[in-house]
């Protein structure tokens, strides 16, 4: 039989399974449609049965409908292949591998789940160890049809001669594949180093670190689901957080989890981790590292003891004939006593209150010849009602918008910041407050405000109604719900100090994944941000680190460009090994700064001709918004436009990256930013510059 005939007739083989798989999963939903039918009844019947019964009614019911849902959702998510591997061991048995587990009626297995421990060694076999299986089978489908396999043999010499082996590359097939603007899930081709990261245990703090492109998000998103499959009701009750950098990353790995049935998780981006805030803009790095810095805990605490912006300055209240009043000084120190007893101000309004009906009695007893007596005072001013309209705007509740808003007025912030930042920060910080809109950096400042306001005072008299939030899961939370089980943090290299304060908040029980890369970091106090996160860790003592060193990402012809520029910050070690030759160099070409419109454009349209999947430009931050002025004639879904931070943690088949010496110059960790921009792209890279050196 000539190779094709055999592949043909392997793919039959298979091709027989999947449809026995797919007819036992039609079976399969009939039943969870009849089971969730089953739980509504249930329910409606409990409407007429006593109150105890009832109640085990309903929960039955819940689980029942859970349950059922779950199996629905699972079977109806989007997904590659639901069989997607093979395994053929040494004493004859099969194991089929996939995205769920499923047992035909009889019970017996016809796909074990791929984070089953059965299916371990589909990912960890290897022809060193190959762990009792001689074939490793990839299949790869669409929709319900097989149209691919691809066989290792791991044991030749225990292969029995009716057992074929066919194709070649599994792996390389997936990377060449073209790109779209949502990342995939790689569960049939997770390599083995990668899987000791997935299939860690949940407890402590795991670390992911590797190069660009060696695939620690699809990791860290994997690992997810595995630890949801292994340990529900850990984590899923108290829910799973998993940040990235940019809402343009969450929105790119937002269909991973939903592939893989999951789709409980909570995905945001550091600019909308605060409910009802969508932050993007992001500040010129300077401006971004005084607010990340520690030091801006000092400022805004001290901005929290400044008299608010529309108190009033001055007292007046007549009492049994006198006016009794205080002026700006003496209410000043009526406000520092309040703070000085460390209570939240959003907690100390009834400490304004007496403290102010004692400044007044101080004033009635320093009249000469006004008898009052001190407990008359206290009761008489305390219930009247001029005197509470004053309380309310003396000590008004803050909120966190409206404190940061107000170091928009510099002299305000001066006061603020005291000696803590130098006049030239407090300008760009105040500058910076009077935008419209809030930075992504802000949002930390917004958090940390949060904790040092504390929540209005809830109120009395009526009922409480606590804000919730719907959770994707369908579960209610809490407005800023801040107790995950587990919480994955990626491009965790970039956090600053403020920013790891934010996410600690949230996960004070939590186990974490952190996922990063230290030679791409754009942060430049390295020290305070490691001091930051060690904190943030606090006292879990199991740690594990796993570091990923081939990059799957770039062809090697672009890698070997990218790694140039970094070479003097970063060790051979650090750099990962990219494993794809393409054959295609990247293009370096020097324009004239007039031409560059044109050329930026040119090359765009002759990437989009060339690869079929997306073309990104990259730009510098300082360029960005007139790059992307250039490029809106140039009218095609697949051409995305984004500036250096932007691309972090996103690909593209294709990449045009303008002027590399401006994401130099304006980091502030030099070229790390352009490290980041020159890995972006799996199959092609044009670099256009107006300085005729580069790269040097
Ligand atoms: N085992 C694998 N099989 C198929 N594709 C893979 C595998 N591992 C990684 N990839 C692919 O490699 C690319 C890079 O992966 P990913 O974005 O997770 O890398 P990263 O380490 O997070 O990169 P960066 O640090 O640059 O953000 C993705 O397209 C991913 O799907």
């Amino acid at each position: 039989m000539s190779q094709a005939a055999v592949r043909q007739a392997e793919i039959a083989i298979e091709q027989k399974h999947v449809d026995v798989v797919y007819a036992r999963l039609a079976d399969m939903r009939v039943e969870a449609e009849e089971m969730r039918d089953r739980g509504d009844r249930l329910a409606h019947g409990a409407g007429t049965e006593a109150v105890f019964e009832q109640a085990s009614m309903l929960y039955e019911r819940d689980v029942m409908v859970r349950h059922a849902n779950r199996i629905l959702q699972a079977l109806d998510s989007e997904h590659e292949g639901l069989v997607f591997g093979r395994l053929d061991d040494n004493t004859g048995e099969t194991l089929y591998v996939g995205r769920l587990g499923i047992r035909d009626a009889e019970f017996e297995n016809l796909v074990t789940d791929w984070r089953a421990p059965a299916a371990a060694a589909f990912y960890q076999a290897t022809a060193e160890q190959p762990m009792g299986v001689v074939r490793r089978r990839v299949i790869r489908s669409t929709g319900q049809q097989v149209i691919e396999i691809d066989d290792d043999l791991l044991m030749p010499d225990a292969q029995p001669d009716t057992m074929q082996v066919v194709g070649e590359g599994a792996l390389m097939a997936s990377l060449n594949r073209a790109r779209s603007d949502q990342m995939r899930d790689i569960v049939a081709t997770i390599q083995k180093e990668q899987d000791e990261a997935i299939r860690a245990p949940w407890r402590g703090v795991t670390e992911i670190t590797g190069g660009p492109g060696t695939g620690k998000t699809a990791v860290a998103l994997h690992r997810v689901a595995y630890l949801l499959y292994r340990d529900r009701k850990r984590m899923g009750s108290a829910g799973v957080l998993v940040l990235g950098p940019s809402t343009a990353f969450t929105s790119y790995i937002s269909r991973v989890l939903p592939s893989m049935g999951e789709d409980s998780v909570e995905l945001r981006s550091l600019g909308n981790l605060l409910d009802g805030i969508e932050a993007t803009r992001i500040d010129p790095a300077p401006i971004a590292a005084i607010k990340g810095s520690l030091r801006m805990r000092r400022v805004l605490k001290k901005a929290l003891r400044d008299t608010p912006p529309d108190a009033p300055t001055e007292m007046r209240i007549t009492y049994r004939g006198e006016v009794l009043k205080l002026d700006e000084q003496e209410l000043a120190k009526v406000r520092r006593q309040v703070h000085s007893l460390g209570r939240l101000p959003n907690r100390s309004r009834v400490d304004a209150a007496e403290a102010l009906l004692e400044a007044l009695w101080h004033k009635a007893e320093s009249y000469d010849g006004y008898d009052v007596s001190k407990k008359d005072l206290l009761i008489d001013l305390g219930e009247r009602i001029d005197f509470h309209r004053f309380v309310v705007v003396f000590w008004p509740i803050l909120t966190p918008i409206d404190v940061l808003r107000s170091l928009g007025d510099r002299a305000r912030l001066a006061r603020a910041a005291g000696s803590t930042l130098s006049a030239r920060e407090v300008d760009q910080l105040a500058a910076s407050w009077r935008h419209d809109d809030w930075s992504v950096a802000d949002i930390a400042l917004l958090d940390e405000l949060r904790t040092l306001i504390g929540p209005p005072p809830k109120r009395r008299h009526r009922r409480v109604v606590v804000e919730e939030q719907p959770d994707p899961s369908g579960r209610r939370r809490p407005e800023n719900y801040e107790d995950y089980s587990h919480i994955v943090v990626d491009e965790s290299q970039d956090l600053s100090p403020m920013q790891w304060r934010m996410i600690a908040r949230r996960g004070q029980y939590a186990s974490w994944t952190l996922v990063g890369d230290p030679v791409q970091s754009t942060w430049p106090d390295v020290a305070e941000a490691q001091q930051a996160r060690d904190t943030a860790l606090g006292k879990r003592t199991t740690r594990r680190r796993f570091t990923l060193r081939t990059n799957y990402r770039n062809s090697a012809e672009i890698f070997n460009l990218a790694a140039r520029v970094v070479r003097d910050v970063a060790s051979d070690d650090e750099l990962p090994r990219a494993v794809r030759d393409t054959g295609i160099e990247p293009l370096v070409e020097a324009v004239v700064p007039g031409s560059l419109t044109g050329a930026v454009r040119d090359a765009a349209r002759e990437l989009l001709d060339q690869v079929d999947g997306t073309v990104g430009v990259i730009a510098s931050m300082t360029s960005i918004d007139k790059v992307r002025s250039w490029m809106s004639e140039v009218d095609d879904d697949r051409l995305k436009i984004v500036d250096a931070i932007e691309a972090k943690g996103l690909e593209y088949d294709a990449v045009v990256l303008v002027e590399p010496t401006e994401m130099v110059t304006e980091s502030m960790t030099g070229p790390r930013a352009l490290y980041v921009a020159l890995t972006r792209a799996t199959q092609r890279l044009t670099v256009l510059t107006t300085d005729e050196n580069w790269p040097g």
